[in-house]
């Protein structure tokens, strides 16, 4: 039938007959963006152009082995054993991205990595995991860098205790921190809080603009884009592109100035100088397309933006959950009180020895359902699923959403229920069919910094401070999305659980 996105889609679901904007603009208007007074016409002109191209491809006659226009079938993947068959095993099939005209136009082309396809991306997903690695993944150096802000949140935590503070802005804060280290070797101190709350806005505009009816419209039926004046459509892009790629640029300006070119091997301390090196070293071989200046501008961008907004979502909702259910906040502080018992930072090697509160992780990531919609795909060459021929070039989706919800393997799944993830034990129980970070070779690349981020922030935060709510009570759970399940607004109030005050 027609769907409300990922909750009507059975689970069993792989041939999903319709074009996947019009599902995407459903779920999108079936979830109360900010369309504001278009919302209920918006909504019934979404279920009848879905309807007339589910009759489309119902009625088409296709040849197997050709690839056909794009806005026929995208192939939904709902069920963890179909991902594992397609995604997992067959992987090469399914790496590459449906390329959206839309994105050129912030990209300047088909740059960056969560956008492009080919050597491009698998060029530059291999240098940016070398890179993450070689600057601490795997090493403490990284956990030093999140340990660093696990204290500074500390510090502006305590000087508010008692009083309504905005949480979620803290985390923000200290999340932009950890990335901008990484990327760009500083994190926003004292003295930068501006710079940072110029970027905050950068970064807020993307739902904004893609959040317009006339926009979101544009992006998907090229006729409109066609129509729309410029300012209305293209200027939107630019503006943005133009904001952002500035900051980038500056930062990139600033390095080229300080790198020692002739010293090539000296140690590295973040994305850009890395990257840097590696142009000059490929230039100085005679190769000058892959790493260029503009490839590098939307490497920071997927990797900023990629790296700050899902894990404040994350952690936000994390807390909101807290917020709604103190019985599990008591429960994980008894935990703590048990096996740290003290203020000390809690580190990666507590990991193992905190079974609840990795529950509690995982099952606020499995709630959260950051991304309801996962990332659209397409096959790379013509493939059988289910029997069906499956051209190249057709659209594929690995619906992390409804694995995640499926009732089979999460019963009561509304429920915020951390103990599912517990074994008769009390052990942690290992669920294949948790996977937000997504699966195959596209599965998240920052999976490593965000595991470490969740489980040092929520675990350090929630061993120093019981949580409660301010007057206006615990934030909404209602969810609200364009792409990306968005972050709670709130403010709670802090209580220190022992030590110094
Ligand atoms: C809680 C945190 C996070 C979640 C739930 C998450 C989830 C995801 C998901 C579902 C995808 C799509 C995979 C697909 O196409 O099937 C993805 C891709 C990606 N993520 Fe994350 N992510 C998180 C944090 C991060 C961080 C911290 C970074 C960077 C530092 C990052 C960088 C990326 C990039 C670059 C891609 C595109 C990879 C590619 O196309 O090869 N993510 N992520």
């Amino acid at each position: 039938g027609l769907c409300q996105f990922h909750l009507a889609i059975p689970k069993n679901c792989v041939a999903f007959g319709c074009s996947i904007n019009t599902c995407f603009f459903n779920y999108w208007t079936a979830h109360k963006t900010n369309i504001g007074p278009y919302g209920a016409v918006a909504k019934l002109f979404g279920c009848a152009i879905e309807a007339i191209l589910v009759f489309k491809t119902l009625t088409r006659k296709r040849e197997p082995n050709t690839t056909e226009n794009r806005s026929t079938p995208h192939i939904m993947i709902s069920s963890y054993d179909k991902i594992k068959e397609t995604f997992i095993r067959d992987a090469d099939t399914y790496t590459n991205k449906v390329h959206l005209p839309a994105t050129d136009l912030f990209r300047g082309g088909k740059y960056g990595v969560i956008d492009s396809n080919g050597e491009r991306w698998r060029d530059h997903r291999r240098f940016a995991l070398s890179t993450f690695r070689d600057l601490g993944f795997g090493k403490n150096l990284m956990q030093e860098k999140i340990l660093l802000e696990v204290e500074d949140i500390f510090s502006k935590f305590d000087s508010k205790e008692g009083e309504e503070t905005d949480i979620p802005l803290v985390f923000d804060n200290a999340i932009a921190n950890v990335i901008n280290q990484l990327l760009f070797g500083y994190r926003f101190d004292e003295s930068k809080q501006e710079e940072f709350n110029q970027l905050k806005k950068i970064i807020d505009d993307p739902p904004k603009i893609f959040g317009k009816l006339h926009i979101f419209l544009a992006m998907n039926i090229p006729i409109i884009a066609k129509i729309l004046p410029e300012s209305l459509y293209e200027t939107q892009f630019k503006n943005f592109r133009d904001s952002a790629f500035g900051f980038f640029q500056r930062q990139i300006d600033k390095h080229r100035k300080e790198i020692d070119f002739d010293d090539l091997d000296s140690e590295t301390s973040d994305y850009v100088e890395r990257y840097l090196k590696e142009q000059k070293q490929r230039k100085d071989g005679g190769e000058t397309e892959s790493f260029s200046d503009v490839q590098l501008s939307n490497m920071c961008m997927d990797l900023w933006f990629a790296g700050l907004g899902t894990t404040t979502n994350t952690t936000t909702w994390a807390l909101s959950y807290l917020l709604h259910y103190p019985n599990i906040q008591k429960k994980l502080q008894k935990e703590l009180d048990k096996v740290i018992g003290s203020e000390r930072l809690i580190t990666t090697a507590d990991k193992n020895d905190l079974p609840y509160m990795n529950a509690f992780i995982n099952e606020s990531q499995r709630c959260v359902n950051l991304v309801p919609l996962n990332l659209q795909h397409e096959t790379t060459k013509d493939t059988v699923i289910n029997g069906y021929c499956i051209p190249k070039g057709t659209g594929v989706v690995a619906q992390i959403s409804t694995v995640m919800n499926d009732e089979k393997t999460f019963p009561d799944h509304k429920s915020f229920n951390p103990d599912r993830f517990i074994d008769e034990n009390g052990k942690l129980k290992k669920v294949e069919e948790l996977i937000p970070f997504s699966a195959g070779k596209r599965q998240c690349l920052g999976e490593g910094l965000a595991r470490m981020e969740l489980f040092l922030f929520i675990s350090n935060f929630i061993n120093r401070y019981t949580l409660s709510p301010s007057k206006e009570g615990p934030p909404s759970l209602e969810k609200t999305c364009t792409s990306m399940v968005e972050p709670r607004v709130f403010s709670g109030v802090l209580k220190r659980r022992r030590g110094d005050k």
